[in-house]
Order: C-alpha cells, then sequence, then structure tokens
C-alpha cells in the first residue's frame, strides 16, 4: 500500500482545526446564491484564489487577510452550522476520529446574531456531522487579538455557558506580532475563574517570550504552533517537563513564515527531545492541507517512522480537551483500529 494511503486509512485527530480557515469553496458559492450575495467570480478555480494561498505569502499577516472574504457568508445560523458539519465531514473524509474547531464567536455576529446563537449554530452543525459520520467534533471559542477587552471577556463569558455542552475551551487568535500576550491577562484571568481549558496561538509570529506568558499568565495548559520555543532553551525544558503539548500545523507554519524553511522546521529536533508535539492542520482551505498531507511531511521531509506517526496520534489523544474516560475509550478504539490496519500495538506505539 502507498504510504499516503496507510496514512489516511490510519485513525486521526485535529486539536487545531479553524471553522472559517476550513470552509469548502463550493459551499461558499452556495452560501453566497441563498444569502444574496454577489461573488467577484462564478469560477470555482478563481474563487479559490479568494480563499487559499496560493504561492508566497510573507506574514502570518497577510495569511490572517484570506479570512476576510469567507467571512461575508458566515454570519447566519444557517451557514454556520453547515460549515460545521461539512468540518466534520472532512475529517470523515481522511479517517479523523475526533476534532476541536475553532472559531472567534465575535466575528460571526454582522448580521445580528448574539455570541450564543453563533455558538450554539456551530455545535449543532458538529453534533449533527458526530451524528451522521462518527466522528467525535467539540468547539474552542477564540477570542481576537485586535479586538477589545471586554469583547473578548463577552466570548469568555458565552463559552462559559456552553463548557461541557460541547465547547472544551478557549483560545487566543490573530495577529501576534503586534498584540503581544500579556495584553490578555485580564481576558484570561475570567477563563480561569470560570475554569474553562485555555490554548493560546504563540510563539508563531513572535517570540518565545509569548510562549512562557501563555503559560505562566494566561493559564495556558496547551500553545498554538510554538515554532519559536526553540529560541529559548530554558523554557523549553519547562515545557518539556511540564508535557505541555504544542500544536503544530507545519504547512500553515511554513507559509505563514513562523520557519523560514523545512530545514529550520524543529518537529524533529522537538520530537527527539521528547516535547509533546502535535499535528494538526489550522485552516484546511487557507492552506489548501488535510491531515493526511499535514503527516505525511513528516515521514517525507523528517524521516518519522510509521510508529513515530502513531505516538504524535497517540499524543494528541493525550493532549486533547476530552476527559480521561474519553480519552481511554478513543484509545482503545485508535489500538483496535491499528490491529486491524495489520500493525500491532507495539509498532504503533
Ligand atoms: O495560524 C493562525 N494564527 C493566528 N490566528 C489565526 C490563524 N489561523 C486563523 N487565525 C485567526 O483565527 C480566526 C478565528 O478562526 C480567523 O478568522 C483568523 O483570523
Ligand atoms: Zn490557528
Amino acid at each position: 500500500m502507498k504510504l499516503e494511503n496507510i496514512i489516511e486509512k490510519l485513525p486521526k485527530v485535529d486539536l487545531h482545526v479553524h471553522l472559517d480557515g476550513s470552509v469548502k469553496p463550493e459551499t461558499v458559492f452556495d452560501l453566497a446564491l441563498d444569502q444574496g450575495i454577489t461573488l467577484p467570480t462564478n469560477n470555482i478555480k478563481e474563487l479559490s484564489g479568494y480563499l487559499k494561498i496560493e504561492g508566497d505569502c510573507d506574514s502570518l499577516i497577510e495569511y490572517l487577510q484570506k479570512f476576510d472574504f469567507v467571512s461575508q457568508v458566515l454570519h447566519t445560523k444557517e451557514a454556520l452550522e453547515r460549515v460545521a458539519y461539512e468540518v466534520v465531514e472532512q475529517a470523515y473524509e481522511e479517517n479523523c476520529k475526533y476534532i476541536e474547531v475553532r472559531f472567534g464567536p465575535q466575528l460571526h455576529t454582522n448580521k445580528g446574531l448574539s455570541l450564543e446563537e453563533v455558538i450554539y449554530s456551530v455545535i449543532k452543525g458538529l453534533k449533527r456531522g458526530e451524528k451522521r459520520y462518527g466522528v467525535q467534533a467539540n468547539v474552542i471559542a477564540c477570542c481576537l487579538r485586535h479586538h477589545s477587552t471586554e469583547e473578548n471577556k463577552e466570548v469568555i463569558r458565552a463559552a462559559s455557558a456552553f463548557h461541557g455542552k460541547g465547547l472544551v475551551g478557549v483560545d487566543l487568535a490573530g495577529d501576534e506580532a503586534t498584540y503581544p500576550a500579556h495584553l490578555f491577562r485580564e481576558v484570561f484571568e475570567l477563563a480561569k475563574q470560570k475554569a474553562i481549558p485555555v490554548t493560546i496561538h504563540a510563539g508563531e509570529a513572535a517570540g518565545p517570550e509569548n510562549i512562557r506568558e501563555a503559560i505562566t499568565n494566561l493559564g495556558a495548559s496547551r500553545i498554538g504552533h510554538g515554532v519559536r520555543l526553540k529560541d529559548d532553551p530554558e523554557l523549553l525544558n519547562y515545557v518539556l517537563e511540564n508535557c505541555i503539548p504544542l500544536e503544530m500545523c507545519p504547512i500553515s507554519n511554513i507559509q505563514t513564515k513562523a520557519s523560514a524553511s523545512w530545514d529550520r522546521y524543529p518537529i524533529r529536533y522537538y520530537f527527539d527531545r521528547g516535547l509533546m508535539i502535535t499535528v494538526n492542520t489550522d485552516n484546511m482551505t487557507v492552506s489548501n492541507t488535510c491531515l493526511t498531507k499535514e503527516l505525511l511531511i513528516l515521514v517525507e521531509k523528517f524521516d518519522f517512522t510509521l510508529m513515530e506517526i502513531g505516538q504524535v496520534i497517540m499524543n494528541s489523544i493525550d493532549a486533547s480537551f476530552l476527559d480521561a474516560r474519553a480519552k481511554k475509550k478513543l484509545k482503545n478504539k485508535f489500538l483496535a483500529e491499528y490491529k486491524r490496519l495489520e500493525m500491532t500495538s507495539q509498532q504503533v506505539i
């Protein structure tokens, strides 16, 4: 069997996938038609150019501009439910069994939806997908770096109402270079009060000081990307000793220039040091990727063996915001499936 097919067949987990960065181009057409929005083109290939990074991208700031276009069709309950359902469907298509889907509730209120309505619609879509496809799916609500403290606190409050009912965590996303992590202490103090698990995008477009801040002051128990952790060996040891998971997204990390090249991408170094790395898609449409593609890069560019890929996938289960029982159940399911794929558990873990 071709390596790509083997990886496609492996049961997988995606802990870092943005809803608005994973909307299928055909769906953007449909939603625009339903909502009476005129798009600049009727051609699917041309439309893709508005949604995906094609060719060179200079920075995270340029990467984030891709989200403006899709945003116009994501302000109704029906649209949010549909795109959430379709993210589960896309996960199913490559045998991904558990996903944590993130989005910024404040980015979907232009037509008058409340934050609660936005979150509820997304959860509804995910749960419908869960039922249809047997892929478990939960929500992470993102605060945005360019939003005010009050707007972000509203997100935490709204998230808190759904905690344990389809929502498993909160995040901080957006332009890291302009807005350092320490500006968000008050926001994440509220998350701490509400006892909602926290993951923070850090060490992607700025240095390791944001990773340190996220862990020590914002209560992050996971780090989004963490590409720049390698620049601070002492902090790296801390992250290692405390088993703090890194949600790495290889293709996105190259596109945003979090890493200048594959040669400098630290994923093999992190793995060999024993860091708890996980591999994720970030944005399936914007980055034109899927989990199979991301894991294949580990094999092709970083010489990961299939056994090591299995370890990375198991890391994702451990790093997830699921409770201990659900993690155990998922692990057993994965092992059974690995066995079914004629790989002994020793080979996989
Ligand atoms: O890699 C990333 N780094 C930081 N922010 C991101 C990334 N990908 C997406 N978003 C931001 O998160 C918002 C909610 O989903 C998106 O609208 C985008 O602005
Ligand atoms: Zn992200």
